[in-house]
Protein backbone atom coordinates (compact mmCIF):
# COMPACT_ATOMS: atom_id res chain seq x y z
CA UNK A 1 0.00 0.00 0.00
CA UNK A 2 1.57 3.62 -0.90
CA UNK A 3 2.21 5.18 2.33
CA UNK A 4 0.29 9.02 2.53
CA UNK A 5 2.44 12.03 3.35
CA UNK A 6 1.31 14.97 4.63
CA UNK A 7 3.28 18.07 4.02
CA UNK A 8 3.03 21.08 5.70
CA UNK A 9 5.20 24.57 4.54
CA UNK A 10 5.31 28.22 3.59
CA UNK A 11 7.65 28.02 1.07
CA UNK A 12 5.79 27.29 -1.98
CA UNK A 13 9.20 26.10 -4.18
CA UNK A 14 9.94 24.02 -1.61
CA UNK A 15 6.59 22.52 -0.75
CA UNK A 16 5.85 22.10 -4.71
CA UNK A 17 9.43 20.25 -5.60
CA UNK A 18 9.70 18.25 -2.36
CA UNK A 19 5.73 16.96 -3.20
CA UNK A 20 6.85 15.97 -6.78
CA UNK A 21 10.30 14.31 -5.58
CA UNK A 22 8.28 12.33 -3.47
CA UNK A 23 5.24 10.78 -5.70
CA UNK A 24 8.32 9.81 -7.72
CA UNK A 25 9.73 8.29 -5.41
CA UNK A 26 6.42 6.41 -4.90
CA UNK A 27 4.54 8.24 -1.66
CA UNK A 28 1.34 9.87 -2.05
CA UNK A 29 1.51 13.94 -0.84
CA UNK A 30 -0.89 16.46 0.39
CA UNK A 31 0.72 19.49 0.51
CA UNK A 32 -0.45 22.45 2.57
CA UNK A 33 0.76 25.87 3.36
CA UNK A 34 0.21 26.64 7.04
CA UNK A 35 -0.28 24.56 10.41
CA UNK A 36 -4.31 25.65 10.34
CA UNK A 37 -4.74 23.17 7.15
CA UNK A 38 -1.91 20.64 8.94
CA UNK A 39 -4.17 20.63 11.99
CA UNK A 40 -7.66 20.01 10.12
CA UNK A 41 -6.38 17.18 7.47
CA UNK A 42 -4.89 15.32 10.46
CA UNK A 43 -7.94 14.98 12.37
CA UNK A 44 -10.28 14.29 9.06
CA UNK A 45 -7.76 12.06 7.01
CA UNK A 46 -5.24 9.17 7.79
CA UNK A 47 -1.36 9.62 6.78
CA UNK A 48 1.41 7.40 7.44
CA UNK A 49 3.97 10.56 8.02
CA UNK A 50 4.10 14.12 8.46
CA UNK A 51 6.93 16.46 7.15
CA UNK A 52 6.85 19.50 9.11
CA UNK A 53 8.32 22.98 8.98
CA UNK A 54 8.60 24.91 12.22
CA UNK A 55 8.11 28.61 11.09
CA UNK A 56 4.78 29.06 9.33
CA UNK A 57 1.85 30.47 9.75
CA UNK A 58 -0.22 29.63 12.61
CA UNK A 59 2.61 27.24 14.55
CA UNK A 60 3.78 30.22 16.18
CA UNK A 61 4.28 27.75 19.26
CA UNK A 62 4.25 24.93 17.28
CA UNK A 63 0.61 24.14 17.43
CA UNK A 64 1.09 21.56 15.05
CA UNK A 65 3.23 19.19 17.01
CA UNK A 66 1.19 19.83 20.06
CA UNK A 67 -2.25 18.67 17.78
CA UNK A 68 0.19 15.66 16.20
CA UNK A 69 1.07 14.54 20.34
CA UNK A 70 -2.57 14.16 20.86
CA UNK A 71 -3.76 11.61 18.21
CA UNK A 72 -4.51 8.69 19.65
CA UNK A 73 -2.81 6.31 16.72
CA UNK A 74 0.36 8.12 16.39
CA UNK A 75 2.21 8.59 13.15
CA UNK A 76 6.13 9.79 12.66
CA UNK A 77 6.66 13.33 12.15
CA UNK A 78 10.11 15.10 11.01
CA UNK A 79 10.45 18.28 11.21
CA UNK A 80 12.54 20.77 8.56
CA UNK A 81 13.60 23.72 9.56
CA UNK A 82 15.42 26.95 8.07
CA UNK A 83 15.67 28.48 11.52
CA UNK A 84 17.10 26.25 13.90
CA UNK A 85 16.91 27.34 17.50
CA UNK A 86 17.37 25.44 20.71
CA UNK A 87 14.18 25.85 22.45
CA UNK A 88 12.40 24.81 19.40
CA UNK A 89 14.42 21.34 19.12
CA UNK A 90 14.19 20.63 22.38
CA UNK A 91 10.32 20.89 22.49
CA UNK A 92 10.17 19.12 19.35
CA UNK A 93 11.96 16.28 20.71
CA UNK A 94 9.41 16.34 23.79
CA UNK A 95 6.79 16.31 21.38
CA UNK A 96 7.63 12.96 20.06
CA UNK A 97 9.10 13.99 16.59
CA UNK A 98 11.21 11.48 14.63
CA UNK A 99 13.98 13.00 13.07
CA UNK A 100 14.77 17.31 12.94
CA UNK A 101 16.78 17.93 9.38
CA UNK A 102 18.07 21.67 8.62
CA UNK A 103 17.46 23.58 5.43
CA UNK A 104 18.69 23.10 2.90
CA UNK A 105 18.40 19.88 2.74
CA UNK A 106 19.28 17.39 -0.14
CA UNK A 107 16.59 15.20 -1.61
CA UNK A 108 18.87 11.66 -1.03
CA UNK A 109 18.81 12.60 2.83
CA UNK A 110 15.13 13.42 3.10
CA UNK A 111 14.17 10.62 1.78
CA UNK A 112 16.68 8.26 3.75
CA UNK A 113 14.73 9.88 7.16
CA UNK A 114 11.54 9.25 5.60
CA UNK A 115 12.12 5.53 4.75
CA UNK A 116 13.87 5.39 8.11
CA UNK A 117 10.52 6.47 9.89
CA UNK A 118 7.97 4.54 7.80
CA UNK A 119 10.17 1.68 8.33
CA UNK A 120 10.26 1.58 11.79
CA UNK A 121 7.67 4.19 13.13
CA UNK A 122 8.14 3.69 16.62
CA UNK A 123 12.14 4.79 16.12
CA UNK A 124 11.50 8.38 17.49
CA UNK A 125 8.15 8.83 19.80
CA UNK A 126 10.10 10.72 22.51
CA UNK A 127 6.80 12.30 23.75
CA UNK A 128 6.24 8.21 24.80
CA UNK A 129 9.33 8.15 26.90
CA UNK A 130 7.91 8.36 30.49
CA UNK A 131 8.26 11.20 32.75
CA UNK A 132 10.95 9.82 35.72
CA UNK A 133 11.12 9.61 39.12
CA UNK A 134 14.65 10.37 40.17
CA UNK A 135 15.36 6.77 41.37
CA UNK A 136 14.62 5.03 38.19
CA UNK A 137 17.38 6.96 36.19
CA UNK A 138 20.61 4.28 37.74
CA UNK A 139 18.15 1.82 36.08
CA UNK A 140 18.04 3.13 32.88
CA UNK A 141 21.65 4.83 32.66
CA UNK A 142 23.60 2.54 34.74
CA UNK A 143 27.09 4.30 33.48
CA UNK A 144 25.63 7.00 34.53
CA UNK A 145 25.77 8.14 38.06
CA UNK A 146 24.28 10.81 39.48
CA UNK A 147 21.24 12.29 41.38
CA UNK A 148 21.78 16.17 41.20
CA UNK A 149 18.74 18.74 39.99
CA UNK A 150 21.60 19.67 36.74
CA UNK A 151 21.97 15.79 36.01
CA UNK A 152 18.54 14.40 36.20
CA UNK A 153 17.85 16.66 33.65
CA UNK A 154 20.90 16.16 31.49
CA UNK A 155 19.52 12.32 31.75
CA UNK A 156 15.79 13.67 30.42
CA UNK A 157 17.77 15.44 27.17
CA UNK A 158 19.72 12.35 26.77
CA UNK A 159 16.67 9.45 27.29
CA UNK A 160 14.77 11.86 24.39
CA UNK A 161 17.28 12.73 21.77
CA UNK A 162 18.95 9.24 22.15
CA UNK A 163 16.33 8.07 19.68
CA UNK A 164 16.42 11.13 17.34
CA UNK A 165 18.80 11.41 14.35
CA UNK A 166 19.72 14.92 15.33
CA UNK A 167 23.69 16.01 15.41
CA UNK A 168 24.20 17.30 19.23
CA UNK A 169 26.67 19.36 21.27
CA UNK A 170 28.15 18.31 24.36
CA UNK A 171 29.76 21.16 26.05
CA UNK A 172 31.32 21.16 29.53
CA UNK A 173 34.67 21.48 31.42
CA UNK A 174 37.09 18.54 31.24
CA UNK A 175 36.21 15.42 33.01
CA UNK A 176 32.93 16.73 33.55
CA UNK A 177 31.61 13.05 31.32
CA UNK A 178 31.35 14.51 27.92
CA UNK A 179 32.16 10.87 26.02
CA UNK A 180 30.31 9.03 28.92
CA UNK A 181 26.99 10.88 27.31
CA UNK A 182 27.92 10.49 23.60
CA UNK A 183 28.35 6.66 24.10
CA UNK A 184 25.92 6.67 26.26
CA UNK A 185 23.49 8.52 23.35
CA UNK A 186 24.83 5.87 21.09
CA UNK A 187 24.06 2.99 22.77
CA UNK A 188 20.46 4.11 23.23
CA UNK A 189 19.66 5.33 19.80
CA UNK A 190 18.82 2.53 16.68
CA UNK A 191 22.66 2.88 15.62
CA UNK A 192 23.95 1.14 18.87
CA UNK A 193 24.62 -1.93 16.42
CA UNK A 194 26.88 0.75 14.57
CA UNK A 195 30.21 1.41 15.59
CA UNK A 196 30.97 4.75 17.95
CA UNK A 197 33.97 6.14 16.58
CA UNK A 198 35.57 8.22 18.29
CA UNK A 199 37.60 10.87 16.50
CA UNK A 200 39.46 13.48 19.02
CA UNK A 201 40.59 17.12 17.02
CA UNK A 202 43.50 17.44 18.69
CA UNK A 203 44.56 14.32 17.66
CA UNK A 204 44.71 14.24 13.92
CA UNK A 205 47.40 16.61 12.56
CA UNK A 206 46.01 18.58 9.95
CA UNK A 207 47.96 17.32 7.34
CA UNK A 208 46.38 14.21 7.75
CA UNK A 209 42.85 15.51 8.22
CA UNK A 210 41.28 14.83 5.09
CA UNK A 211 43.16 11.19 4.38
CA UNK A 212 41.86 10.08 8.30
CA UNK A 213 38.51 11.54 8.38
CA UNK A 214 37.46 10.67 4.36
CA UNK A 215 39.93 7.90 3.80
CA UNK A 216 42.20 7.63 0.26
CA UNK A 217 42.43 5.65 -2.61
CA UNK A 218 45.91 3.39 -3.43
CA UNK A 219 48.55 5.55 -4.65
CA UNK A 220 46.48 9.06 -3.43
CA UNK A 221 49.93 10.08 -1.99
CA UNK A 222 53.67 8.82 -0.83
CA UNK A 223 53.06 5.84 1.62
CA UNK A 224 49.25 5.39 0.40
CA UNK A 225 50.15 1.19 -0.42
CA UNK A 226 46.49 0.55 0.00
CA UNK A 227 42.83 1.82 0.11
CA UNK A 228 41.58 2.94 3.20
CA UNK A 229 37.96 3.91 4.28
CA UNK A 230 38.61 6.56 6.80
CA UNK A 231 37.27 6.97 10.22
CA UNK A 232 33.57 8.57 8.67
CA UNK A 233 32.99 5.34 6.33
CA UNK A 234 33.80 2.98 9.63
CA UNK A 235 30.99 4.39 11.36
CA UNK A 236 28.26 4.57 8.14
CA UNK A 237 24.73 3.60 10.05
CA UNK A 238 26.74 4.29 13.54
CA UNK A 239 27.79 7.38 15.38
CA UNK A 240 30.86 9.97 14.93
CA UNK A 241 31.60 11.27 18.27
CA UNK A 242 34.16 14.65 17.35
CA UNK A 243 35.56 15.25 20.91
CA UNK A 244 37.21 18.63 21.32
CA UNK A 245 35.85 19.86 18.45
CA UNK A 246 36.37 23.24 19.54
CA UNK A 247 40.24 22.97 18.80
CA UNK A 248 39.70 22.56 14.79
CA UNK A 249 41.38 24.73 12.45
CA UNK A 250 39.27 26.44 10.61
CA UNK A 251 40.65 24.88 7.10
CA UNK A 252 39.29 21.65 8.96
CA UNK A 253 36.02 23.12 9.85
CA UNK A 254 35.41 24.06 6.10
CA UNK A 255 36.20 20.35 5.15
CA UNK A 256 33.98 18.63 7.67
CA UNK A 257 30.64 20.94 7.00
CA UNK A 258 30.56 19.03 3.74
CA UNK A 259 30.70 15.78 5.12
CA UNK A 260 27.80 17.09 7.91
CA UNK A 261 25.87 19.14 5.66
CA UNK A 262 25.75 16.73 2.85
CA UNK A 263 26.75 13.24 4.37
CA UNK A 264 28.93 12.98 1.73
CA UNK A 265 32.49 13.61 0.82
CA UNK A 266 35.41 12.05 -1.28
CA UNK A 267 37.92 10.05 -0.56
CA UNK A 268 41.61 11.78 -1.26
CA UNK A 269 42.66 10.03 -4.65
CA UNK A 270 39.51 9.65 -5.63
CA UNK A 271 36.97 10.73 -8.30
CA UNK A 272 33.67 9.30 -6.71
CA UNK A 273 31.84 10.87 -3.45
CA UNK A 274 31.00 8.04 -0.33
CA UNK A 275 27.79 8.27 1.25
CA UNK A 276 27.54 7.65 4.69
CA UNK A 277 24.37 7.37 7.32
CA UNK A 278 26.06 8.83 10.28
CA UNK A 279 24.94 10.83 13.50
CA UNK A 280 27.76 13.51 14.55
CA UNK A 281 27.81 13.65 18.47
CA UNK A 282 30.53 16.75 19.16
CA UNK A 283 32.03 17.61 22.88
CA UNK A 284 33.92 20.47 23.63
CA UNK A 285 34.94 22.33 26.87
CA UNK A 286 35.17 25.84 24.96
CA UNK A 287 32.57 28.56 24.75
CA UNK A 288 31.96 27.80 20.80
CA UNK A 289 29.28 30.53 20.81
CA UNK A 290 32.23 33.25 21.99
CA UNK A 291 34.51 31.55 19.16
CA UNK A 292 32.09 31.85 16.38
CA UNK A 293 32.26 35.77 17.79
CA UNK A 294 35.92 35.70 17.45
CA UNK A 295 35.96 34.00 14.25
CA UNK A 296 37.60 31.53 15.27
CA UNK A 297 34.80 28.85 14.71
CA UNK A 298 32.50 28.70 12.01
CA UNK A 299 29.15 29.58 12.40
CA UNK A 300 27.09 27.53 9.75
CA UNK A 301 29.26 24.41 11.28
CA UNK A 302 28.14 25.63 14.54
CA UNK A 303 24.27 25.22 13.61
CA UNK A 304 24.38 21.97 11.83
CA UNK A 305 26.83 20.61 14.99
CA UNK A 306 24.64 22.21 17.88
CA UNK A 307 20.91 21.45 16.58
CA UNK A 308 20.68 20.06 20.19
CA UNK A 309 23.23 21.07 23.20
CA UNK A 310 24.01 19.03 26.24
CA UNK A 311 25.42 21.64 29.21
CA UNK A 312 27.02 19.53 31.92
CA UNK A 313 27.87 21.14 35.03
CA UNK A 314 31.41 20.86 36.70
CA UNK A 315 31.28 18.58 39.29
CA UNK A 316 31.69 21.41 42.82
CA UNK A 317 28.14 22.41 41.51
CA UNK A 318 26.86 18.33 41.85
CA UNK A 319 26.93 18.35 45.73
CA UNK A 320 24.50 15.92 46.11
CA UNK A 321 26.55 13.94 43.30
CA UNK A 322 30.28 13.81 44.53
CA UNK A 323 30.07 11.03 47.32
CA UNK A 324 27.30 9.03 44.98
CA UNK A 325 30.59 8.72 42.41
CA UNK A 326 33.41 7.91 45.04
CA UNK A 327 31.24 5.17 46.39
CA UNK A 328 30.82 4.12 42.92
CA UNK A 329 34.65 4.17 42.20
CA UNK A 330 35.02 2.60 45.34
CA UNK A 331 32.96 -0.50 44.06
CA UNK A 332 33.69 -0.88 40.42
CA UNK A 333 37.88 -0.12 40.71
CA UNK A 334 38.02 -2.18 44.36
CA UNK A 335 40.23 -5.33 43.05
CA UNK A 336 39.60 -8.32 44.10
CA UNK A 337 41.42 -9.43 47.77
CA UNK A 338 41.54 -5.27 48.13
CA UNK A 339 40.31 -4.94 51.90
CA UNK A 340 39.11 -1.85 51.41
CA UNK A 341 35.16 -1.48 52.04
CA UNK A 342 34.38 1.79 52.55
CA UNK A 343 34.50 5.78 53.85
CA UNK A 344 34.90 7.18 56.79
CA UNK A 345 32.88 9.98 57.84
CA UNK A 346 35.69 12.05 57.75
CA UNK A 347 37.14 10.97 54.74
CA UNK A 348 33.68 11.51 52.76
CA UNK A 349 33.68 14.95 54.27
CA UNK A 350 36.80 16.03 52.60
CA UNK A 351 35.72 14.49 49.43
CA UNK A 352 32.44 16.58 49.67
CA UNK A 353 34.70 19.33 50.43
CA UNK A 354 37.04 19.76 47.62
CA UNK A 355 36.34 21.36 44.58
CA UNK A 356 37.35 18.82 41.82
CA UNK A 357 38.76 21.22 39.63
CA UNK A 358 39.28 18.01 36.96
CA UNK A 359 35.83 17.00 38.06
CA UNK A 360 34.93 13.75 37.99
CA UNK A 361 38.10 12.18 36.22
CA UNK A 362 40.29 13.68 39.00
CA UNK A 363 37.40 12.27 41.42
CA UNK A 364 38.26 8.38 39.87
CA UNK A 365 41.52 9.08 39.84
CA UNK A 366 42.41 9.85 43.58
CA UNK A 367 39.96 7.12 44.39
CA UNK A 368 42.24 4.40 42.45
CA UNK A 369 45.20 6.00 43.60
CA UNK A 370 43.71 5.69 47.05
CA UNK A 371 42.83 2.11 47.07
CA UNK A 372 45.80 0.96 46.27
CA UNK A 373 47.79 2.72 49.01
CA UNK A 374 45.29 2.05 51.71
CA UNK A 375 45.87 -1.07 53.66
CA UNK A 376 43.07 -0.92 55.98
CA UNK A 377 39.23 -1.44 55.18
CA UNK A 378 37.86 1.90 55.99
CA UNK A 379 39.63 4.48 53.58
CA UNK A 380 40.45 7.53 56.42
CA UNK A 381 40.67 11.34 55.28
CA UNK A 382 44.76 10.78 55.95
CA UNK A 383 44.74 8.45 53.17
CA UNK A 384 43.50 10.33 51.06
CA UNK A 385 46.22 12.81 48.60
CA UNK A 386 47.54 16.00 50.30
CA UNK A 387 46.24 18.34 47.27
CA UNK A 388 43.06 17.16 48.25
CA UNK A 389 42.80 17.57 52.55
CA UNK A 390 44.79 20.71 52.28
CA UNK A 391 41.71 22.91 50.26
CA UNK A 392 39.97 21.74 53.77
CA UNK A 393 42.08 23.56 55.90
CA UNK A 394 42.41 26.60 53.68
CA UNK A 395 39.32 28.04 52.76
CA UNK A 396 40.39 30.88 50.62
CA UNK A 397 41.79 28.40 48.03
CA UNK A 398 39.42 29.05 44.63
CA UNK A 399 39.65 26.05 42.50
CA UNK A 400 42.48 25.39 40.20
CA UNK A 401 45.10 27.02 42.94
CA UNK A 402 46.93 24.28 42.79
CA UNK A 403 50.19 26.43 43.47
CA UNK A 404 50.89 29.64 43.37
CA UNK A 405 52.23 31.87 40.32
CA UNK A 406 55.31 34.19 40.45
CA UNK A 407 53.60 37.42 38.96
CA UNK A 408 56.91 38.81 37.72
CA UNK A 409 58.07 35.84 36.41
CA UNK A 410 55.65 33.40 34.90
CA UNK A 411 57.62 30.90 34.39
CA UNK A 412 59.17 30.38 37.73
CA UNK A 413 57.88 28.02 40.30
CA UNK A 414 56.58 28.74 43.62
CA UNK A 415 54.83 26.03 45.55
CA UNK A 416 54.51 28.16 48.61
CA UNK A 417 50.77 27.25 49.18
CA UNK A 418 51.37 22.92 48.82
CA UNK A 419 53.73 22.70 51.49
CA UNK A 420 55.81 20.62 49.38
CA UNK A 421 57.07 18.57 52.74
CA UNK A 422 53.97 16.60 52.22
CA UNK A 423 53.44 15.89 48.67
CA UNK A 424 55.14 12.63 47.20
CA UNK A 425 57.34 13.07 44.34
CA UNK A 426 55.01 12.72 41.98
CA UNK A 427 52.66 15.22 43.22
CA UNK A 428 55.67 17.70 43.45
CA UNK A 429 56.59 16.81 39.66
CA UNK A 430 52.62 17.15 38.85
CA UNK A 431 52.47 20.56 40.32
CA UNK A 432 55.47 21.79 38.72
CA UNK A 433 53.89 20.61 35.58
CA UNK A 434 50.72 22.49 36.31
CA UNK A 435 53.11 25.83 37.31
CA UNK A 436 55.25 25.47 34.02
CA UNK A 437 52.37 25.31 31.47
CA UNK A 438 50.73 28.16 33.46
CA UNK A 439 53.72 30.24 32.40
CA UNK A 440 54.38 28.90 29.23
CA UNK A 441 50.59 30.00 28.20
CA UNK A 442 50.82 33.07 29.67
CA UNK A 443 53.90 34.19 27.79
CA UNK A 444 52.11 33.11 24.28
CA UNK A 445 49.23 34.46 24.84
CA UNK A 446 47.48 31.08 24.75
CA UNK A 447 48.88 30.66 21.50
CA UNK A 448 49.38 26.60 21.38
CA UNK A 449 50.90 26.03 18.56
CA UNK A 450 54.07 28.80 19.72
CA UNK A 451 53.77 27.43 23.37
CA UNK A 452 54.58 24.02 21.98
CA UNK A 453 57.11 25.18 19.58
CA UNK A 454 58.78 26.15 23.19
CA UNK A 455 58.10 23.51 24.99
CA UNK A 456 59.24 21.22 21.96
CA UNK A 457 56.11 19.26 21.77
CA UNK A 458 54.07 18.64 18.61
CA UNK A 459 50.51 20.93 19.02
CA UNK A 460 48.18 17.48 19.90
CA UNK A 461 51.07 16.61 22.51
CA UNK A 462 50.34 19.79 24.41
CA UNK A 463 46.77 19.36 24.22
CA UNK A 464 46.80 16.48 25.64
CA UNK A 465 48.87 17.29 28.58
CA UNK A 466 46.66 20.67 29.02
CA UNK A 467 44.09 18.39 28.99
CA UNK A 468 45.11 16.06 31.88
CA UNK A 469 45.88 19.31 33.95
CA UNK A 470 42.54 20.88 33.09
CA UNK A 471 43.83 24.10 31.81
CA UNK A 472 42.34 25.59 28.93
CA UNK A 473 44.63 27.96 26.43
CA UNK A 474 41.65 29.57 25.76
CA UNK A 475 41.91 31.19 29.69
CA UNK A 476 45.32 33.32 28.21
CA UNK A 477 44.21 35.03 25.30
N1 LIG B 1 28.15 10.37 35.34
C1 LIG B 1 29.24 9.58 35.45
N2 LIG B 1 29.19 8.46 36.16
C2 LIG B 1 30.27 7.66 36.31
N3 LIG B 1 31.47 7.94 35.77
C3 LIG B 1 31.59 9.05 35.04
C4 LIG B 1 30.47 9.93 34.83
N4 LIG B 1 30.87 10.95 34.07
C5 LIG B 1 32.18 10.74 33.82
N5 LIG B 1 32.62 9.60 34.39
C6 LIG B 1 34.00 9.08 34.35
O1 LIG B 1 34.87 10.20 34.47
C7 LIG B 1 35.96 10.11 33.58
C8 LIG B 1 35.96 11.30 32.63
O2 LIG B 1 34.81 11.24 31.80
P1 LIG B 1 34.84 11.68 30.26
O3 LIG B 1 36.08 11.19 29.58
O4 LIG B 1 33.53 11.29 29.66
O5 LIG B 1 34.93 13.26 30.45
P2 LIG B 1 35.07 14.38 29.30
O6 LIG B 1 34.20 15.52 29.73
O7 LIG B 1 34.80 13.78 27.95
O8 LIG B 1 36.59 14.78 29.45
P3 LIG B 1 37.53 15.57 28.40
O9 LIG B 1 36.90 16.90 28.12
O10 LIG B 1 38.79 15.73 29.15
O11 LIG B 1 37.64 14.69 27.20
C9 LIG B 1 35.82 8.78 32.90
O12 LIG B 1 36.58 7.83 33.60
C10 LIG B 1 34.34 8.45 33.02
O13 LIG B 1 34.10 7.06 33.01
Amino acid sequence: MTARILIADDEPLYLRTTGDLLRKAGYECVCVADAHQAIEMLRDQQFDLVLSDLKMPGNLKLELLHEHAKLRQRIPIIVITGVPTLPSAIESIRLGITDYLLKPVKFEILLASVQRALANPSIVRAADVPMRKANEWASVFPDMIGNSPPMLEVFEIVERVASTDTNILITGESGTGKEVVAKTIHEHSHRSGGVFQVIDCTAVPEALFESILFGHKKGAFTGAASDQPGLLKQCDDGTAFLDELGELPLLMQAKLLRAVQEKEFTPLGGHRPVTVNTRFVCATNRDLKMEVSAGRFRQDLFYRLGVIHIDLPPLRKRDEDVVMLAEHFLKTLRPTGSPVKGFSADALEVIRRYRWPGNIRELRNVIEGTIALTQRDVIEAADLPAIVRQQENDPAREPGDQVQANDDDPTSLNLGTIHPGKLSRDEALRAAEHQYLIGLLDVHDGNVSEAARQAGLSRQGLHKLLKTHNIQASDFR
